[in-house]
């Protein structure tokens, strides 16, 4: 999906919305363990119940790659189900890859083209080799990790480099790589008043924005600081949905829950 479409989705269903399918087998409801698959029939629930809601899933392989064979199985029949059910979802694979060239270029040939995820997150750590065979699909996004929500950021993203914090020289170096085009960031919600400063240097990209719910992040601050006149972000939230009820009605409750978030960002968006 292009990055136009997406934004015509956003304005479509009122929301910038992307539900993260963080599917931990010991926090789903027991009576789905006797399923087949149960994660895939969670999934399934959870999507039918939010599709409404949000324009965006993102699965993070780790919690599929933790279930070996069957994980793998789950992801795979959970982006299938996507694409053939909901084809106007953008996809998102939170794999946070990135290796020298030509192990990258396995990497992106697995998630954009096998898999067909619209997008992969992945590691700027290893520079421009390591991230452009990303970014040579038409139509597909690699999101790089800019400053992360998590504490650790401070530990690298933020410190100076020849007098630049290392994420800013992230944004402004990935912006020279070839098919610059087709980067997005991750950009986390606790982290909201860098916002305005990462704006500045990339005021057109879309942003992943994980961290708003769970982690204590504010939608209000991400818009405020990081909203452009064409959206230009994904805000994520994983666990505050999908863990909203242990009981049989949990996909409904999740339903409810990005209901709720999807309210407010239609709020965030008549402001614009
Ligand atoms: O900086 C980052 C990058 C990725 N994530 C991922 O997003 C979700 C957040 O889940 P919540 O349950 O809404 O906290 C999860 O998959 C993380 O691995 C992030 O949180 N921060």
């Amino acid at each position: 999906m292009s990055p136009q479409e997406l934004t015509e989705q956003i304005f479509k269903k009122k929301s910038f919305l992307c539900v993260g399918l963080d599917v931990d087998i010991d926090r789903i409801p027991t009576y789905l363990l006797s399923e087949d698959d149960p994660i895939f029939e969670f999934n399934k629930a959870i999507i039918d119940a939010t599709h409404k809601f949000c324009v965006a899933y993102k699965p993070n392989i780790a919690f599929y790659e933790a279930n070996g064979v069957e994980g793998w199985q789950a992801l795979e029949k959970t982006i299938n189900y996507l694409h053939h059910q909901y084809p106007e979802i953008y996809t998102i694979a939170d794999a946070k890859r990135g290796d020298i060239g030509n192990t990258s270029r396995m990497y992106a040939k697995t998630f954009l083209q096998d898999l067909g995820f619209d997008s992969v997150t992945v590691a700027p750590y290893m520079g421009k080799d390591s991230v452009e065979p990303f970014l040579e699909f038409k139509n597909r996004q690699a999101i790089l990790l800019a400053l992360t929500s998590n504490e650790g950021a401070f530990d690298f993203q933020t410190q100076q480099v020849n007098g630049e914090e290392l994420y800013k020289k992230v944004l402004k170096t990935s912006k020279t790589w070839k098919n610059s085009e087709n980067l997005m960031y991750v950009v986390g919600a606790t982290k909201a008043e860098f916002l305005k400063e990462i704006r500045q240097i990339i005021p057109e990209n879309f942003l992943l924005v994980p961290g708003v719910g769970a982690q204590g992040g504010k939608l209000e601050d991400v818009c405020k600081y990081g909203m452009t006149k064409n959206v230009g972000l994904l805000v994520n939230s994983s666990r505050k949905i999908i863990y909203a009820s242990e009981s049989s009605n949990f996909a409904e409750i999740a339903g409810a829950k990005a209901e709720v978030l999807q309210q407010q960002m239609a709020e965030e968006l008549s402001q614009l």
